[in-house]
């Protein structure tokens, strides 16, 4: 009998202290399609960094429609697998979920008296998001007593209204006001979820007993994909809790690591019902990031290039998709400038697809991110003034000479205008803001290229800057009043940006007729690398975790409405 099994093995105590990846264990039913309950768990501790731990309350059978049956194993079961777990695991968090019957919760209580973990969320499950029972009316008072125990308690709307024994609130602040005092009387942090609301903005606030507020703000997700989401955002939560980040931290990255989990869940094309979200999407992302496979195939561009057609049909690159060209905002004034636009037509479209234009333009992209881009931005423009600077010193027509001497100037004007309107001085470790791998590769580049290879080349480099910014720029969609990033928005609709950069299709265009077959070539490659580097230039904000390197604003507060001039 496993219960009878005796204890042989070195107590936790003598083991090493938290690891950097956190221990944390889930207690929860099961869900076979493996969206909510015991599989979100795994995955949500996964995701959010930690090692995962399952002990199962319930067997339910269930999917995406609801739930079909319960098998509920003998609470001593139970016991056993709690003891199994804690026997020989430090934990360095615990999260409960389903906990189904009176029975279960004291035994869960009984076993907490024993091994009291340093972190313990509740997400005190009731009832589904299908409507069905997750928890025995009767065992409703003693989850509410349970809660108690909780270092943090993750209700929704309609569970915080049992647990305070309120009405179901119908606002924000309604809500608010319940848990506030429930955390007062309780001495237990409480995060409110207006998920179940008719909000546009879905906020999860943290309240502590003191009345202290952290909210973190993110855009309704419009999808039926929210089949686990509670489960989902109290194991991240507990993971990042465990691993030691602040409660502002820890809310911040599993808000955010949730809305791209939910934005995504729908195209796992898991059920007819309300799916499951995207537990994975963000490490494949990373993973995708981190790939080091070059950019640039050797076969991308022929070795020389005697006419515009040599450059031939879209490249389908790393990601391999079939790719139509998109067209461009800021038309190609001749032959070579075309063909290049269609060679860059998969980076092209990939960053009008990608997650950090769709959260700026959402209003969902998290501060910490928008600030980084910021501060790499002004960091970018100060190289790509020299590499600008350069090209207006390697020119011989005075015309061109002019030409690159002004971009030079108006890329150093939006540096100071960024620092003026927009960023603070110096991050919140008092340091300057310092270049990402990513800014510094690309600015190393573009005056490598600028500086070191023929002029052409280096007209090409520059291109994708003014190119790919304008294309952005003219795809945005008018956003409503309110909306944290409209003011930065605006300065992408800049007229005088679009005249620079028919000027400077028009210099590669010249440049690219009088060039050898060679160096045409050349100038296609170092095109498409820099179309790559504005890629991976938007991208590299959502790489980073709350807290981590981020510069402050020059107006801070959550999330902001952003003060500042357009550029
Ligand atoms: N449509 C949505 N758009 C964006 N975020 C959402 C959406 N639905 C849910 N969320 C996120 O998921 C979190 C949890 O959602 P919710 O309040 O619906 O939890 P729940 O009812 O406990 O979930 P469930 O019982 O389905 O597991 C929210 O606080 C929010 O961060
Ligand atoms: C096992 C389990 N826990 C929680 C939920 C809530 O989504 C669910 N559907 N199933």
């Amino acid at each position: 009998m496993t219960s009878s099994c005796p204890t042989q093995f070195p107590p936790s105590s003598t083991l090493p202290a938290a690891a950097s990846v956190p221990r944390v264990l889930s207690i929860a039913g099961t869900d076979p399609t493996g969206g909510a309950g015991t599989a979100a768990d795994l995955k949500s501790i996964t995701a959010a960094g930690g090692y995962g731990m399952s002990v199962v309350t319930a067997l339910v059978a269930q999917n995406t429609h609801g739930v079909r049956d319960l098998h509920v194993p003998p609470a001593e079961f139970l016991a056993a697998q709690l003891r199994a777990v804690s026997d020989d695991v430090t934990l360095d968090a615990v999260k409960t979920g389903m906990l189904g019957t009176t029975e279960f919760i004291a035994t869960v209580v009984a076993w907490l008296d024993d091994v009291r973990p340093a972190i313990l969320v509740v997400d005190p499950v009731m009832i589904a998001t299908s409507g069905d029972r997750l928890l025995q009316p009767e065992a409703e008072q003693a989850m509410v007593a349970f809660c108690r125990r909780a270092t943090v308690v993750t209700p929704n709307i309609d569970e915080l209204a049992v647990l305070t024994g309120s009405p179901r609130a119908t606002t924000e602040d309604e809500a608010l006001e319940q848990a506030a005092r429930w955390s007062e009387e309780t001495g237990v942090a409480v995060v409110v979820k207006t998920g179940h609301l008719d909000t546009l903005t879905v906020t999860n606030t943290w309240l502590s007993p003191d009345g202290s507020r952290i909210a973190v703000p993110s855009t309704r997700v419009d999808t039926t994909s929210t089949h686990g989401t509670g489960c989902s955002l109290s194991s991240a939560l507990a993971t990042r809790l465990g691993r030691g980040d602040s409660p502002a931290d820890a809310l911040a990255w599993a808000t955010d690591w949730l809305h791209e989990s939910i934005t995504h869940g729908a195209a796992l094309r898991v059920g007819s019902g309300h799916g499951p979200v995207d537990h994975g999407h963000r490490a494949r992302r990373l993973q995708a990031a981190a790939s080091s496979a070059p950019w640039i195939m050797p076969d991308a561009v022929p070795h020389l290039l005697e006419t515009p057609a040599d450059l031939g049909a879209p490249q389908a690159g790393d990601h391999g998709r079939n790719v139509t060209v998109p067209a461009p905002a800021v038309a190609p004034p001749g032959p070579w400038t075309a063909a290049l636009w269609a060679a860059g037509a998969e980076i092209t479209a990939a960053i009008a697809d990608s997650d950090f234009v769709r959260a700026l333009v959402d209003g969902s992209l998290p501060q910490h991110a928008f600030a980084f881009y910021l501060a790499q931005d002004a960091l970018y423009l100060n190289g790509y003034a020299r590499a600008l600077a350069a090209l207006a010193a390697r020119s011989t027509d005075p015309d061109a000479q002019v030409y690159w001497s002004q971009a030079a100037t108006g890329a150093l004007t939006e540096e100071a205008e960024l620092h003026r309107g927009w960023l603070g001085s110096a991050d919140h470790t008092g340091a300057p803001p310092a270049p990402s791998p990513v800014t510094a590769a690309y600015t190393t580049f573009l005056l490598a290229t600028a500086l070191g290879e023929d002029r052409a080349v280096g007209v090409a480099a520059v291109l994708p800057c003014f190119w790919l910014y304008a294309q952005v720029g003219a795809a945005l969609p008018a956003v409503p009043a309110g909306h944290p990033y409209s003011a930065w928005l605006d300065t992408y609709r800049d007229p005088g940006f679009v005249t620079a950069t028919e000027q400077a299709l028009a210099q590669l265009e010249s440049e690219m007729a009088a060039a050898s077959p060679a160096v045409r070539a050349a100038a296609a490659r170092a095109f498409l690398t820099a179309c790559r580097h504005e890629l991976e230039f938007f991208d590299q904000a959502l790489r980073l975790e709350p807290g981590g390197g981020a510069a402050l604003l020059a107006t801070e507060t959550d999330r902001p409405e952003l003060a500042g001039s357009a550029r």
